[in-house]
């Protein structure tokens, strides 16, 4: 399959001489949901400000849809929209003028009544005559992700969509981003929400200092990486964790009736059956037992700590 987006050795050196990007190399597949995640400065705006064509690379090179972001930009740039984390607009302008002018920057022929149906999806429509100035936080956002898609774009963009906004706009822009994916676009988000990720996302990149350490299929990652645990309710409390049992895999809760077992089901196929014969040995009996996959957000914890 060839990719929609094809980043091929990016480094980013910034005036200051500070090193943002070190050789990043990254294909997103076309209709894809691919979210980037990375701690705070690693990077993330960077790249996607370097694959918009906003900032440019020190070396490297990007292909959106097979053009070249630097030497064929007007072609990359009108496959691909871009939802910044600050608003970008004239806020003097209204939103109506403000979505019709971008449909027309990137040479997209006026089509009102897309327009329309866009602001209406986006709750925007009888707000359509105010001045940007006038809108809430929650409806600039709106406006900034109408801009972006108004010239109809097959890429898009949303870096941190969701920070700061209140919990029905989230689950109203999750929304509109599966709609979006469904009709065949392709989205790129970066997340500090990594249960978001982790619920909308078909692929994860991981980004740490300037290095793409990690892209996996979602859940090809949680399966390689998560670990397993296995927590059982005992019948009588255990003043401690019998010897017996794997000290640094096993934990007692405080009043001594929940034990918990962290495994690697991959590479450890019978641990759970060693650890029930255990304790049958010990004579340990158990009330109820239930076991949880690592999330998405210990992964990436546990993998950003190893690299520190
Ligand atoms: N114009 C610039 N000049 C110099 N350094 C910059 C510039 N823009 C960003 N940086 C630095 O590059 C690094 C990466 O910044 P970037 O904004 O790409 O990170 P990020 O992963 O998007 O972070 P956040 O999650 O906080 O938004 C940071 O250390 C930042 O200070």
């Amino acid at each position: 399959m060839q990719p929609i987006i094809s980043v091929q050795g990016l480094s980013k050196v910034y005036g200051s001489g500070f090193q943002a990007l070190t050789d990043v190399s990254l294909d997103i597949n076309p209709g894809e949901i691919f979210a980037l995640l990375g701690p705070n400065g690693a990077g993330k705006t960077t790249l996607i400000s370097i694959i918009c064509g906003i900032v440019n690379p020190t070396s490297g090179r990007v292909l959106a849809d097979g053009h070249d972001i630097v030497k064929e930009y007007r072609a990359a740039r009108q496959k691909i929209g871009l939802v910044p984390q600050e608003l970008a607009v004239n806020i003097f302008e209204t939103v109506w003028s403000t979505v019709r002018f971008s449909r027309g920057l990137f040479g997209k022929p006026p089509n009102d009544a897309f327009l329309e149906q866009l602001l209406k999806d986006l709750s925007l429509w009888d707000k359509k005559d105010s001045r940007i100035m006038a809108l809430s936080g929650g409806m600039k956002r709106r406006v900034l992700i109408a801009k972006a898609l108004a010239y109809e774009p097959r890429i898009l963009f949303l870096d941190e969509p969701t920070a700061g906004v209140d919990v029905e706009l989230r689950r109203d822009m999750w929304r509109m981003i599966r709609q979006l994916r469904d009709s065949g676009v392709t989205i790129i988000l970066t997340t500090h929400y990594i249960e978001e990720a982790e619920d909308m996302a078909d692929r994860v990149g991981v980004i740490q200092r300037g290095e793409i350490i990690l892209v996996d299929e979602k859940a090809a990652l949680m399966q390689k990486l998560g670990q397993k645990q296995l927590t059982l309710q005992l019948s009588e409390s255990l003043d401690q964790v019998p010897t017996a049992l794997p000290a640094e895999q096993t934990t007692l809760s405080d009043d001594g009736y929940q034990l918990t077992y962290t495994y690697d089901a991959q590479g450890d196929p019978v641990a759970v059956a060693r650890l029930l014969r255990q304790l049958a040995e010990l004579n340990i009996d158990y009330r109820d037992l239930h076991t949880s996959q690592s999330s998405l957000e210990d992964i990436f914890v546990s993998l950003v700590e190893e690299r520190a």
